[in-house]
């Protein structure tokens, strides 16, 4: 192990502190910029030992799980806990304007919407089983440790009060001391726990695994790697009041709060447009919500969350038709072509984004466009291949879903 002391600079794209080494640069977790540090290295991994001079930007986490000296580690989950409102949402929205700037795009980028303590409805915890009990958490940062917390100030009160009910079913499933995944998303009809990375249940461990859930209170669902295991009630989630039941482990927006508001953000700029697309639809988050006002084709890849999509269309009064296709829009994006009888197209696809559908999108006629993404770089290559064939960015929101972490989310409009 070796120390020394250094000046941080910048913040970098992941929330780290960044100082100037003479090998280049220095990435120091939960350090900000302006602070004088002292830091142990071990390995690539740097540590702050000591802070000379604290940044006035700096306050005071709000879990015990959080920084170097977190309680049971350094747990990965959040990685700006310390760091001040104002400082922060700047971080975020420089994020948005730095990704557009590499791309030559410089449109205005409105205010960061902000995120609360307590609004993550889907949490994604790591979990593991030892002799005495299971371990359920976050890994730390860059490491297999998982840090088993006892509280997450991020995560709803409907989850964080169930705790010890998640950790009762990863104990009656877990078959083995490998490390495996529990998705847990609050629906209306309570906790849909998606389970992945155990292999092979035994009829005993089904078993167990059942009577345990059915003995508990709040627990909606269980799955293990997409199959259901036992449903004491269907989970039910509201898209804008149309009610669907996703699929197990499906694609949920994060907060419901940050759904709420992209999808006003989708369905003011398409307004009026009498055919829209819905493209990377999920479980219709934004189609339904379209449907009231304009026929609507879905599209996505993942046919289960197409059906709970379908299904929720036809048994929803007062709605335009709504149709579905199974497509790989990164292997066959909708073609110009296609694209005509559109008055509108929303697209929100993974962070990859949708490079040959926006390359499509460019070369149609279609006059409003939404992109929806959760990561601004794929975002800025996206739009700048849209400016490129003609459209305009009228807005830009960043929007914060994943609070004191680096991700954000944005929602642009294009017209041409
Ligand atoms: C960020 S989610 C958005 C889902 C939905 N718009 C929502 O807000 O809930 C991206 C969606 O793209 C889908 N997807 C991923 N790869 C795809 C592909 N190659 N073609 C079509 N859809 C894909 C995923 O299944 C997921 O539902």
């Amino acid at each position: 192990m070796s120390t020394e002391t250094v000046t941080i600079s910048k913040l970098g794209a992941q929330g780290d502190g960044i100082a100037n080494g003479p090998d280049g640069p220095i990435y120091i977790p939960f350090g900000l910029p302006g602070e004088t540090v002292a830091i142990a290295r071990v390995k690539n991994h740097r540590t702050i030992m000591s802070i000379t001079r604290p940044s006035p930007d700096r306050r005071e986490p709000l879990c015990r799980h959080f920084g170097p000296d977190g309680v049971g580690g350094a747990c990965g989950g959040c990685s700006l806990q310390h760091l001040g409102d104002d400082a922060y949402r700047s971080f975020k929205r420089d994020l948005v304007i730095d990704a557009l700037k590499s791309k030559g795009l410089a449109p205005a980028v409105g205010d960061l919407v902000v995120a609360h303590p307590g609004e993550r409805r889907r949490v994604v915890f790591a979990a593991r089983k030892t002799e005495k009990e299971l371990l359920l958490g976050f890994n730390q940062a860059e490491s297999h440790h998982i840090v088993s917390i006892s509280e997450c100030p991020i995560a709803s009160a409907a989850i964080t009060s169930r705790l010890d009910a998640i950790k009762a079913i990863g104990k009656a499933m877990a078959t083995s001391a490998e490390p495996f995944r529990i998705t847990v998303l609050e629906t209306l009809s309570g906790l849909d726990l998606s389970v992945e990375g155990i292999k092979g249940l035994s009829d005993q461990k089904r078993r167990a695994t059942i009577e345990t859930t059915l003995g508990l209170r709040g627990i909606a669902r269980v799955s293990l790697n997409g199959e259901i295991l036992v449903e004491p009630m269907k989970p039910i989630l509201d898209f804008g009041g149309v009610q669907v039941s996703p699929p197990p482990g499906s694609f949920t927006q994060a907060t419901k709060p940050a759904e709420d508001i992209m999808a006003e953000l989708v369905t003011s700029h398409v307004g009026k447009a009498k055919r829209i697309a819905d493209l990377f639809a999920g479980s219709g988050t934004f189609s339904l919500r379209l449907a009231r006002t304009g026929r609507v084709h879905a599209v996505e890849a993942e046919d289960k969350a197409l059906k709970a999509l379908d299904h929720a269309a036809r048994n929803t009064q007062g709605l335009k038709p709504v149709s579905i296709e199974k497509r790989d829009l990164f292997r066959r994006p909708l073609m110009a072509s296609e694209l005509k009888v559109f008055d509108a197209v929303v697209f929100d696809p993974p962070r990859a984004g949708a490079e040959f559908q926006s390359q499509e999108l460019a070369r149609s006629g279609v006059k409003k466009i939404v992109a929806v993404s959760c990561n601004p770089l794929t975002l800025a290559r996206d739009l700048a291949i849209l400016v490129a064939g003609g459209y305009r960015v009228t807005s830009v929101t960043p929007i914060d879903q994943f609070l004191w972490s680096s991700h954000v989310e944005v929602v642009a409009s294009l017209e041409k």
